[in-house]
């Protein structure tokens, strides 16, 4: 990590952090004031996304379908699958809350994010003891892109979307599979709301 001077904050962006055993332990080993921010979403959708970008690279991977069930005649989930095991917020989050307070912990909804993208930055400016910048006013809704994009990049007079890998249009999934997969979620979101304190909407 860069030395950090008075008035600047350090920040670091791994997705695999949240679900990783042993980065709790070495993160409140270097700093115990650490603030975390995750973002999360449905995880039934969060799956189809993690698929969806797999496939992109690797095309001739197993169907959804296959990959999702140890057994397809019990419905029996493979657990052991990434795609499936990184959507147990619960059980990740109870690993982080060995270390840390829950108070130094914020989750955004990647749903909010997107339908009010100023209202989710705007936790995360509050949580991170900054004054509120940006707003609705640096945001407008790209109907090509079908999500919201920058008026304006930074040190750019351009509006800004992000790239093509984010917002892929995802595979069809057996409407079957998805019920199945909402039913094993369930009491993970359930344990995951209590934990955090907020309700996502997953299972609404
Ligand atoms: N503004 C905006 N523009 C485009 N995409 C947006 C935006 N806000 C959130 N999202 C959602 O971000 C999802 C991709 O983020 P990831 O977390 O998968 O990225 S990462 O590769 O792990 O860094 C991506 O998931 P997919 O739709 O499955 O591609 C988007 O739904």
């Amino acid at each position: 990590m860069p030395k950090t001077l008075e008035g600047q904050i350090t920040m670091e962006k791994t997705p695999s952090y949240f679900v990783t055993r042993e980065a709790p332990a070495r993160i409140y080993a270097m700093s115990r004031d650490t603030k975390l921010i995750v973002v999360v979403r449905d995880p039934v959708t969060r799956a189809i996304s993690d698929y969806t970008q797999t496939l992109s690279k690797k095309p001739d991977i197993p169907t959804f379908d296959s990959l999702t069930f140890k057994n397809r005649t019990t419905g029996l989930i493979d657990t052991s699958w990434s795609a499936i095991q990184i959507g147990i917020y619960a059980k990740h989050l109870d690993n982080w809350l060995q270390f840390f307070p829950m108070s130094q912990i914020l989750f955004v909804s990647g749903e909010r994010l997107i339908s009010d993208p100023a209202g989710e930055l705007g936790r995360v400016q509050d949580f991170l003891g900054l004054k509120r910048i940006i707003t609705d006013k640096h945001f407008y809704f790209n109907q090509t892109k079908g999500f919201p994009c920058l008026k304006k990049a930074e040190g750019s007079s351009k509006p800004h979307c992000l790239g093509k890998t984010k917002g892929r249009t995802h595979p069809n999934i057996d409407p079957e599979v998805v019920q199945r997969l909402r039913d094993f979620y369930r009491p993970f979101n359930m344990k995951f709301y209590q934990m955090t304190g907020r309700k996502f909407g997953w299972d609404d």
